[in-house]
């Protein structure tokens, strides 16, 4: 089986060109074996490549519409997400680079529904990420800490905490707790500083891959709660996260997310090694 190795950001993915939807993913098993830091090729999720007319993406219900390909987006640990700020642009990256689309803007059919992505071979990646919803104010307890946050919705959930607490100082690798009322399936979680001269500082827990260096949609709903908690409902936003920069717009009606997106290597999984090689 093919497979490709890419990141956003260090948020990292095996993508996998599966185009006639051929390969099981649905137990989990490969997926976290591919995902595996020690035993496979490492990452924190995977990008199923696959076409929209085929039964796996009927089965995710996806509605195609425009587009011709779907980004299977699972996390690390087998579990399926709606949608993958940083992979959808790795994803539509590899599409330009396989030749299975023309450089420019092009929809991307994910769980969340069509995003345009507009990339070229090589240089930053621009995904119009749809809306993000406010929700409501929750807290979270990450490594002993107790910290208000709001709920964002940017087709996945999330609990974006914007704190002067030392973001270095907090432990991100076990799962913080969260109200399981309000995240009945679970929520990625952010912790950021306060807005300051149209810039944030962010770290990211995510469901299903554990802490992250990069999570493009946690990067949009951080960046939307920063300026909620400055009163504003708009503006642009970078964001610094450990694995790199974002950029964030935020309008009335949406948001985008642009940053870099690289695809580093290439190889074969499950094929035979020969001594030697
Ligand atoms: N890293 C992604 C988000 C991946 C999905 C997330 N872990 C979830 O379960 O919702 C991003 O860049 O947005």
């Amino acid at each position: 089986m093919e497979f490709v190795k890419g990141h956003g950001t260090e948020n990292d993915f095996v993508v996998l060109p599966d185009p006639d939807g051929v390969v099981d993913l649905d137990d989990g098993l490969l997926v976290r074996a591919l995902c595996h830091r020690r035993r496979g090729i490492g990452a924190d999720g995977v990008l199923r490549v696959v076409r929209t007319d085929t039964p796996v993406a009927a089965a995710a219900q996806v509605d195609g519409g425009e587009a011709t390909w779907f980004m299977d987006y699972r996390n690390a640990d087998g579990s399926l997400a709606e949608m993958c700020g940083n992979g959808i642009r790795v994803f539509a990256r590899y599409l330009v680079a396989a030749g299975l689309v023309a450089p420019g803007a092009h929809p991307v059919a994910t769980r969340a529904g069509t995003r345009w992505v507009t990339v070229d071979h090589s240089g930053p990646v621009t995904v119009d990420m749809g809306p993000a919803e406010l929700g409501p104010y929750s807290t979270t307890v990450v490594g002993g800490v107790e910290l208000d946050g709001v709920a964002v919705d940017v087709g996945n959930p999330h609990l974006a905490c914007v704190t002067t607490t030392d973001l270095e100082g907090l432990d991100l690798a076990r799962p913080p707790r969260y109200d399981t009322s309000l995240f009945p399936r679970g929520v990625n979680v952010e912790v950021l500083t306060p807005l300051a001269d149209g810039a944030v500082r962010l770290r990211v827990h995510e469901r299903g891959s554990g802490e992250t260096r990069s999570c493009g949609t946690g990067t949009v709903a951080g960046a939307v709660a920063a300026l909620h908690a400055v009163g504003r409902g708009t503006g642009t936003v970078t964001v610094d996260t450990p694995g790199g920069t974002l950029l964030v717009g935020v309008d009335g009606a949406t948001t985008s997310l642009t940053g870099p997106a690289e695809l580093v290597a290439r190889g074969t999984w499950g094929a035979p090694v020969a001594a030697g090689v």
